[in-house]
């Protein structure tokens, strides 16, 4: 019998081919502990309601309302929700054609398509077109149509970060094209050299490939850095040099711990830059609701703006959008209220102010407190976190225990991850799943447990990395930059 097509020899190489490690071995050990009864602090996704953080009051009390219209007709909804609420869940529903059970517009609903380019407005100080902005089912959903529209094949090439997250490696990978990797410079904040990337794309140049695409992840996920807008500026000439489309995934703009650090986003620099650069480089940005003080991952509500894409791509965009029909209506309208939440004056601004607020300063003092903790740590080094939700030391790993590791045939960081996991319950990702430098090794956690429990963290995190390392050093130096 010839195998069946869903057999695991028959199916598509590219599936087998990519692969995600914020869900990978140390997430799987992580679930299995868990059945068997150990406590895990899961800190390998940024997933802040899964890590106790609670839904902001007024967008969850708007989409209450739009799931369940028939409360807005019972006389005692105004003892349940506060009267800016109810007008806007009724302004959402007008929107809709059939309420949120019914599918919208491939590309979104108008409506909301139109706060999203108001909002943008308000951002950059330069006018954005509802007509280029699609809503999509998170982020990811977003990227992976627009590498789909980039990618035709293996000589395809999309210049990615290295750490990176993996949505790219990942997406790249199943879609067949080739992922050009640019290295971030840790002594350097993570920022990125623009000659570095000139290499890279000259390497990939005289390997055959056409490099198509730039990937920027601002602030960053794994490394939080904020790019400057030194940085901006260059990478934007570079993708204007270069003919590249600029891929700005900016979804924890939200998410920002230093003030001298704060986000710009690739669009304004790009408007900034006058033209030819503003009117040529094509550059798609990307936002989500998942992230931010919102942190709505459950809810799959996403964005991205095009910019100097021609009238014919954009359709046929519009057109591949639409072989799903719709994006998820109640997310649509969780970005809706992301992009206009309550204005001074509204019932229910003080109490929205004070949420977020309270969220956003929390993350704060929680990147300083593992920050800190790391740098306490022995043989471990971390750049501060300025942005995003994730914390990534660098673990300099003695050879011994790189030895050991590759005795039990395990990468050296999945490893020490997997005796962290074991010691601690603490579930984070080895950085081999973002890539990172020959010979050098990081872990990544989110800034996510909640603030309380914080300290105990570091310690326990501290107690172990530290036993490790005395267990594993010897006189012959570890690894290290
Ligand atoms: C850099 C980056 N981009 C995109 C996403 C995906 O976001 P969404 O939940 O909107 O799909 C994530 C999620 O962690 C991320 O870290």
């Amino acid at each position: 019998m010839p195998p069946k097509p869903l057999d695991y020899e028959s199916i598509n190489e590219n599936v087998k081919k990519s692969q995600y490690a914020v869900r990978g071995e140390l997430y799987l050990r992580a679930s299995e502990l868990q059945k068997e009864g150990k406590k895990i602090i899961f800190t390998n996704v940024g997933n802040p309601h899964a890590l106790g953080q609670k839904p902001l009051s007024f967008p969850r009390q708007v989409v209450a309302l739009c799931q369940a219209p028939f409360l807005l007709d019972d006389p005692n909804v105004g003892l349940l929700f506060p009267a800016d609420a109810i007008a806007r869940a009724k302004h959402y529903l007008s929107l809709t054609s059939g309420g949120l059970g019914a599918y919208s517009d491939s590309r979104g609903l108008p409506g909301v398509r139109k706060e999203v380019a108001e909002f943008i407005l308000k951002r950059d100080g330069y006018p954005s077109d509802p007509e280029l902005i699609y809503l999509t089912d998170g982020a990811s959903k977003g990227v992976m149509q627009i590498l789909n529209t980039i990618i035709s094949g293996q000589d395809d090439g999309i210049l990615v970060p290295v750490p990176q997250y993996p949505l790219y490696s990942a997406t790249i990978s199943l879609l067949g094209g080739t992922l050009v990797p640019y290295f971030l410079e840790e002594t350097a904040n993570w920022g990125l050299d623009v000659n570095d990337l000139r290499q890279s794309v000259a390497q990939a140049r005289y390997r055959g490939i056409t490099v198509k695409a730039m990937v920027i992840i601002n602030p960053g996920n794994p490394t939080g850095q904020c790019l400057s807008e030194a940085n901006l500026v260059e990478i934007l000439r570079f993708c204007y040099e270069e003919n590249l489309v600029l891929i700005g995934d900016e979804v924890y703009q939200q998410n920002i711990y230093q003030d001298e650090r704060p986000f710009i986003s690739s669009k304004k620099v790009l408007m900034d830059l006058g033209p030819p650069i503003s009117k040529e480089v094509q550059l798609v940005s990307f936002h989500s609701v998942s992230k931010g003080y919102y942190g709505e991952c459950g809810q799959r509500g996403g964005y991205f703006e095009m910019t100097n894409i021609p009238p014919q791509t954009v359709d046929e965009i519009y057109k591949v959008a639409s072989i799903s029909l719709s994006p998820n209506v109640p997310a649509q309208i969780f970005m809706g209220i992301m992009m206009k939440p309550p204005q001074p004056g509204d019932i229910s601004h003080d109490q929205f102010v004070r949420e977020s607020k309270g969220i956003l300063e929390s993350l704060r003092r929680r990147a300083r407190i593992m920050t800190d903790g790391f740098n306490s740590c022995r043989n471990v080094v971390c750049n501060f976190t300025e942005g995003a939700m994730y914390s990534f030391p660098q673990i300099r790993l003695p050879p011994r225990a790189i030895e050991a590791a590759k005795q039990v045939g395990k990468v050296p960081d999945v490893f020490y991850c997997l005796k962290l996991l074991e010691a601690t319950g603490i579930s984070t990702v080895p950085g081999s799943g973002f890539g990172q430098k020959e010979g050098v090794f990081h872990l990544r956690t989110t800034i996510l447990p909640a603030e309380e429990d914080m300290p105990a963290i570091m310690d326990s995190f501290k107690k172990f990395n530290d036993e490790f390392m005395e267990q594993y050093e010897d006189n012959r130096g570890y690894s290290r930059l």
